[in-house]
């Protein structure tokens, strides 16, 4: 079964709207993995705009399923993971600016540099993922790096599965069906949703984990968390 890893960031953005603790960031962390949520995903961004670095340090005691920190590997963030040691790191290529991520790696082009890194997290015993985009050079290169996984970077099909067209799952296919063979790991993520987890799931062969944040937390608002979780459990049985 794929595993569900939820992505809390946008807990963290409605608790700083106020400056408080209001939602518990820790207590929402502790429920998901109770309500069966088998991982928790955080991005720490350089403005700590949602997930605070402290927040990173914090839920290491709280996460006991996996933990997943996602992040550019920068300065500050290589020494914030190195520090928290998550079960696994995903690379991600993101401006500083950026509203939120909207690209993967250029493996090719960067890959001493990713090299450098996946090994540095490798000696710590911190599994690493880059994140990608469904392109078979990429793939091929993130084998190259060394990296276990790769997480497929699923915006362009969550946009052509909402426009009904299907077709937009066969890159993600090919790419499943080449790490497969190179004997990648393979995560996915992001604009996943209740209506595009199950058909996304039926179709990407040695799919490992997804980690969704931004949909099921806004469903969560409609249907409550602990339903949406078993909800996203269903679908990707
Ligand atoms: C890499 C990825 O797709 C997610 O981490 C996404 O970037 C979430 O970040 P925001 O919650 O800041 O949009
Ligand atoms: N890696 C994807 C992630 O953690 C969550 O992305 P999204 O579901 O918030 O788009």
């Amino acid at each position: 079964m794929t595993k569900l890893s939820v992505n809390i960031n946008k807990i963290a953005t409605l608790r700083n709207a106020r400056g408080g603790n209001v939602p518990d960031l820790l207590k929402v962390a502790t429920d998901i993995q109770k309500f069966g949520g088998q991982g928790i995903t955080i991005h720490p961004r350089p403005d700590e705009r949602h997930i605070r670095y402290q927040d990173a340090r914090d839920l290491k005691s709280i996460v006991y399923t996996e933990y997943n920190i996602e992040g550019n590997p920068e300065g500050s963030f290589i020494d914030l993971v190195l520090e928290v040691k998550p079960t696994q790191v995903t690379l991600v290529p993101d401006a500083v600016d950026a509203i939120t991520s909207n690209a993967g790696w250029d493996t090719i082009k960067h890959a001493s540099f990713l090299t450098e890194i996946v090994q540095e997290f490798q000696r710590n015993g911190i599994r690493t993922s880059i994140f990608v985009d469904p392109v078979l050079e990429m793939i091929e290169g993130a084998k190259i790096i060394g990296t276990e996984r790769i997480e497929l970077y699923t915006e362009a099909f969550a946009h052509e599965y909402g426009l009904g067209n299907k077709k937009g799952i066969e890159p993600y296919v090919a790419s499943a069906v080449l790490a497969n063979e190179l004997g990648l790991g393979i995560n996915a993520g992001h604009d996943l949703s209740l209506d595009n987890i199950q058909f996304f799931n039926q179709n990407i062969p040695g799919l490992l984990e997804v980690s969704i944040g931004h949909a099921l937390i806004s469903e969560a608002i409609y249907l409550g968390l602990e339903n949406v979780v078993n909800m996203y459990l269903q679908k990707l049985k």
